[in-house]
């Protein structure tokens, strides 16, 4: 057996593009490989030395290198100086707390992170692409992730091509390869060997990854794999990153105004510190402290352990999201756009008639039909499932002799058919393109008849009626070839001799109706895109119940300008016969409006869409490149399963927001009034090590959040990440808070009369009170009687503050400086919060209404302008 560990990857001397692409003959012994494929113990082998056929090959996790990582993060460097300058200066119990922060913060967010993110990997690895491969001999599916270079796989038409590698054996293979060499048509693959030459598009006899199959079929020797691919070159383009979502970017504006804020307190309390001539080394320690109590250091893991809890229930209801973020897109989307067969159909088509174009029943025109969907290789659809089940024609006598796949431009698909010593080539798809291309008709006898402008009348006329009563029409077209042909090109679809109509019934799915109803009623608006004909997609409409607001034709589309397309796509609902392209451009006409766009497809066609949608959604059945290049799979192919999802995205955002809402308002408020304590108070408003010891503990509250339920107020609209919203309540909440805790001063000061420790004391569990508490005012718009929190919030509150208070009695309260509270002091403090807390759900109040009354939160369904970048 050949070592393999004398092989490199890729094969074939260097240069671009790699010789190997040429040379067919060479790579099979380069690679050690045989037309036979691998063995098991081969392929574990390369897949060892190789690394999985996917991008991100350093992805196995280190837990040590994972760790170390994290240290780099600012506020944890941030910390660490604290602990170190604590530490030089023989504050060692600071020090501590500091350490104990960061092994708290580093670890446990580490392990969440990772239990989370392994969770989600899991669910991904449900929906991954899978491909047959030749092992041990036989040919077997195995996920796409484990190909390895000199395994044999199979391609056939909607499979997208794996890896790199050559055609061992090809029938009409045709693939799509714009995404690498930007040819828009469909090109032919065969297993010849090619001159060399310098550009890869003319390697006919190369496959690469990213390609998908149109048609036909092939056998495929894998040569590169993962990042060595032409498309791992180019750094993926394709499946890899997408431009940052309105989420992510919203999570940088709001890290960014943390930052600020963060920096203004800091230098203002240091300033403050100078002018009263404080001890520096304190001054500027307590400043230290005040930073880290003010930055969200959970939120990271907050934010992917709510997203993948919230993707984990998804799963459950039969719904997949391979990117967890995408949760937050589903919850932020306003409008959906959809695929008409199969999503809002049943897909299970059957041929109810086949016609002249007089409209009377024709069996030639059923024979030409079904020899075409007989013979033709491409991915096969329902209407072909639907021909081949009504007819029967005996097919002995014809033999195939070539075909012009379909493509979604030219919306047919011919093949070039002998029977004895005459070829034909017979024309099926859409009827007006069909109709486009024939100069004569059939009559009932077979006869072919040069068109007047009374039998085209009466063709269209015929076709107009099928339509209006909901058939799916294809056109059916033949002309005698030349004998011996051989070959059949796009060009030859001329001059046809035009048979006659196929007519189809797609009945509507059942609840699919109720299912956009309710869509839109949450806030979402859904439009129907579809390479059908206008008259059946309304036909579909007033079946489902569904209001037409407008119809755009692709050919009309074709004339718009991105700008025009983008107001004209706003008002519409239908959009028919538009190709994949113009799919395309409408998801980003719309998105460039500020719309948080949904697409969901399951064609080949649908691909583009689904990838530049803010959320891809697609089927488990659906065609490889649509599943690769979707957020979300649905594992049933059903509207409703979006309400569930949508809902689930807005439940996680609420929660999201509320950390971030509690952290920047009660949070906000104690560190800006201990900031401003600096200017009158004798002597720190809490030691440094008190502070950090109260962020530890008011964390440690917060860790339980993801597990809350929200309100049903929070998941009727579509989420919208608003900065504005967290900044005005950070700037509204905190300085109120702050002359609460004024008032709670001047209470310890002079009717208490306490002393420094006894003030620190108080203040420590007065602080640490509000903030623990004031989560169950703000994670409600409402009452927040009448909304219940989690079992698990209540409980991490109380443990939390019977800790402290408990704390304070202990005999470690003298380390920290604290000192025993008397009784009176509690009732004080207990009032003092309650006080506070009923101010809080006032003030929230306010703010709510004051913004529904200037229209911010109604007008979030309709759409508003969010500026985007590309
Ligand atoms: N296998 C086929 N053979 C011939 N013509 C086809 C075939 N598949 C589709 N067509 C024609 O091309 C048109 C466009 O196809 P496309 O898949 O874009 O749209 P659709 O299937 O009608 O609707 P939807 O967009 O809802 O899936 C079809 O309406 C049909 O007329
Ligand atoms: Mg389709």
């Amino acid at each position: 057996m050949p070592n393999e560990r004398t092989q490199t990857n890729p094969p074939g001397p260097a240069g671009h593009p790699d010789a190997c692409w040429w040379r067919s003959d060479a790579v099979l012994s380069s690679l050690h490989a045989s037309l036979g494929g691998l063995s098991s113990a081969q392929a574990r082998r390369r897949l060892r030395m190789f690394g999985p056929n996917r991008f991100d090959t350093a992805g196995r996790h280190r837990p040590c290198l994972e760790i170390l990582s994290r240290l780099r993060n600012p506020l944890v460097l941030l910390l660490l100086v604290a602990g170190a300058v604590s530490a030089a200066v023989g504050e060692t119990l600071s020090a501590g707390i500091i350490a104990f922060m960061v092994l708290l913060s580093v670890i446990f967010d580490y392990l969440q992170e990772h239990k989370a993110e392994r969770a989600a990997e899991n669910l991904r690895q449900m929906v991954a692409l899978k491909t047959m491969a030749q092992r041990d001999g036989a040919y077997r599916e195995i996920p796409v992730e484990n190909l390895v270079p000199g395994d044999m796989i199979r391609l056939s038409a909607g499979s997208l091509v794996p890896a790199d590698g050559l055609m061992i054996e090809a029938t009409d293979l045709f693939v799509q390869q714009a995404a690498l060499t930007g040819e828009s048509f469909p090109v032919e693959k065969h297993p010849h060997a090619v001159p060399a030459d310098d550009a890869l598009d003319h390697a006919a006899n190369a496959v690469f990854m990213g390609s998908s199959v149109i048609s036909g079929t092939g056998t495929m020797l894998i040569v590169k794999t993962g990042k060595s691919t032409q498309l791992g070159l180019v750094g993926g383009v394709i499946a890899g990153r997408r431009p940052p979502t309105a989420f992510d970017m919203g999570l940088r504006q709001f890290g960014y105004l943390i930052l600020r804020v963060t920096f203004l307190l800091v230098l203002f309390v240091l300033l403050a510190n100078g002018l009263m001539k404080r001890p520096w080394l304190e001054s500027s320690l307590f400043s230290l402290a005040l930073a880290v109590g003010l930055t969200p250091e959970l939120l990271p893991m907050i934010v992917t352990v709510t997203l993948s809890r919230g993707a984990i229930r998804l799963s459950k209801q039969g719904a997949i999201v391979k990117r967890l973020s995408a949760m937050q897109d589903l919850g932020a989307m306003d409008i959906l756009c959809t695929d008409k067969t199969g999503t809002l159909t049943e897909a299970k088509i059957s041929l109810s008639s086949h016609v002249d174009i007089a409209g009377r029943n024709n069996e030639h025109v059923l024979e030409w039909a079904y020899l075409n969907s007989r013979f033709e290789t491409g991915v096969h659809t329902p209407l072909e499932d639907a021909i081949l089940a009504e007819a029967h024609v005996d097919i002995s006598a014809w033999v195939k002799v070539d075909e012009v796949p379909f493509d979604f431009e030219r919306r047919r698909l011919s093949v070039l058919l002998r029977h004895r010593d005459e070829s034909f080539l017979i024309v099926k798809g859409a009827p007006e393109d069909v109709l486009g291309h024939c100069n004569q008709y059939e009559e009932m006898n077979a006869q072919a008849m040069p068109w007047t402008a009374q039998s085209r009348a009466l063709a269209r006329e015929t076709l107009r009626g099928l339509c209006a009563n909901g058939y799916r029409v294809l056109g059916i077209a033949w002309k005698k070839a030349p004998a011996g042909a051989t070959h059949a090109r796009l060009e030859d679809e001329n001059d046809l001799i035009f048979a006659g109509y196929a007519a189809f019934l797609d009945p509507p799915k059942k609840d699919a109706g109720e299912a956009i109803a309710h869509l839109t009623g949450q806030g979402i608006a859904v439009k129907i895109l579809t390479g059908d004909s206008d008259l059946v997609a309304r036909h579909l409409c007033d079946a489902l119940g569904v209001p037409v607001t407008g119809v755009l034709m692709g050919r009309e589309i074709a004339l718009l300008d991105d700008h025009a397309l983008s107001v004209r796509a706003e008002s519409a609902n239908l959009f028919c016969r538009i190709s994949p392209i113009q799919k395309n451009r409408l998801v980003l006409a719309l998105r460039r409006r500020g719309h948080v766009v949904g697409f969901v497809g399951d064609g080949i066609n649908d691909a583009p869409a689904l990838h530049s949608a803010d959320v891809g959604i697609s089927v488990d059945t659906a065609a490889d490149v649509a599943k690769d290049s979707a957020d979300m799979i649905m594992l049933r192919h059903d509207l409703g399963m979006l309400e569930e999802g949508v809902r689930e995205g807005r439940r996680t955002f609420a929660n999201i927001r509320k950390y971030i809402m509690v952290g920047t308002s009660s949070n906000f408020g104690n560190m800006l009034s201990m900031a401003g304590a600096v200017l009158f108070l004798p002597f720190l408003p809490m030691l440094p090590t008190q502070v950090l010891l109260n962020n530890v503990l008011y964390d440690l509250s917060e860790t339980v959040l993801p597990l809350d339920g929200v309100d049903e107020a929070d998941v009727q609209l579509p989420q919208h990440w608003d900065v504005t919203l967290l900044r005005n309540f950070m700037l509204i909440l905190g300085p109120v808070s702050s002359l609460f805790d004024f008032v709670t001063f001047y209470l310890l000061l002079r009717m208490l009369e306490a002393g420094e420790a006894l003030f620190q004391t108080s203040w420590f569990i007065d602080s640490l009170a509000t903030q623990i508490l004031v989560i169950f005012i703000i994670r409600t718009r409402g009452n927040p009687f009448f909304s219940h929190p989690h079992p698990a919030l209540w409980a991490a509150a109380a443990s939390l503050l019977l800790f402290a208070v408990a704390l304070v009695f202990s005999p470690l309260a003298g380390l920290f400086g604290f000192v025993a509270l008397p009784w009176p002091y509690f009732l004080a403090l207990g009032f003092l919060v309650a006080m506070y807390l009923a101010l809080a759900q006032w003030v929230k109040t306010l703010f709510y209404r004051s913004r529904l009354a200037r229209g911010h939160d109604r007008a979030v369904g309709k759409g508003v302008m969010r500026r985007l970048k590309p």
